[in-house]
């Protein structure tokens, strides 16, 4: 069964086209991760799909229904980007008052437990750490028993243990069969919770795989170098960059690379090596053929 989807979704404000021409499903107990660079249009699809924002062309779709619908969101968690929590009540009175809002909801202890809170329950949240606020935050997309859950960069700013407590929350729900996408720019994120990953970069949908496989696209090499000279073909290189006198390559395999530019007998000097950074890779995967 399909519990999110988007079909040929385009979402445009004013002058920037945020998303284009986007495909994207989520079946029932399937955990997804959206990755990408800042501004690629994760949050965006993330607000369509959750009824939010309606797209500019396309359809989407959220449990059998129209997203706006509320009758479509009623299984649905969301933890968006940036929560505001009333200040001045207590973490245990907060979580109640999202509980309330209902019919099955899980236990205030079970809840707490789940997300490593019992110790704040006393707390107001004005008082709490950052770190603490995105925990309870995100706690709250679960209150409700959803079936599936949206969240958008769940771990930002939190401390390894904060983050392994709650990656454990979000596992405990998917493997009682619950559905999550989650949003992030960092694939160690994804790796650590999801199987498939889904890459947007610019509005668009670059890949849609195994996190295996789209390390193997994302952990590129980069080598920089001068040379006098015009490079020949050289197998792996994904692309060239020039700036000034030096060249900027992309490859997945820095050192067949380098072998390639010995046996061509490239001159070349002040030679670097470096892994690309998520960025980095993005672009030269966008403007790569394949990506076209
Ligand atoms: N309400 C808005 N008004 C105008 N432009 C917007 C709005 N929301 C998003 N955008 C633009 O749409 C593009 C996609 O933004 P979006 O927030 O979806 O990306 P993102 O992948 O979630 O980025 P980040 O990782 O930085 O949160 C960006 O260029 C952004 O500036």
């Amino acid at each position: 069964m399909i519990q999110a989807r988007a079909e040929n979704v385009s979402r445009r404000y004013g002058k920037t086209l945020a998303l284009d021409g986007v495909d994207f499903q989520v079946r029932a107990g399937e955990l997804v991760g959206l990755l990408g660079p800042n501004g690629a249009g994760k949050s965006t699809l993330v607000n369509l799909l959750i009824g939010i924002r309606r797209p500019t062309h396309g359809r989407v779709e959220l449990c059998g229904g129209d997203p706006r619908d509320p009758a479509s969101r009623r299984t649905l968690g969301v933890t968006p980007q940036e929560t505001g929590l009333p200040a001045s009540l207590r973490v245990g009175e907060v979580i109640d008052f999202v509980r309330a809002h209902y019919p099955n909801p899980l236990t205030r202890n079970e809840l707490l437990d789940r997300f490593g809170l019992t110790d704040l329950i006393r707390r107001q949240t004005g008082g709490l750490s950052g770190g603490q606020r995105r925990r309870l935050a995100v706690a709250l997309a679960f209150a409700g028993r959803p079936s599936i859950v949206f969240l958008d960069e769940p771990t930002t700013g939190l401390d390894v243990e904060a983050r392994r407590s709650l990656w454990d929350g979000v596992r405990a729900f998917h493997a009682e069969g619950g559905t999550v996408v989650l949003t992030s720019h960092y694939l160690e994120e994804i790796e650590a919770l999801a199987r498939r990953v889904v890459v947007l970069a610019n509005g668009r949908v670059l890949a849609d795989d195994s996190v295996t496989a789209v390390r193997g696209l994302v952990g590129m090499r980069r080598v920089s170098l001068t040379s006098p000279v015009p490079l020949p073909d050289l197998e792996g290189l994904v692309s060239v960059e020039r700036a000034e006198d030096r060249l900027h390559l992309l490859t997945a395999d820095a050192d067949r690379l380098v072998r390639a530019l010995v046996a061509h007998d490239v001159p070349f000097r002040d030679l670097e090596v470096r892994p690309t950074s998520l960025e980095e890779a993005f672009l030269a995967l966008t403007h790569s053929p394949a990506a076209a």
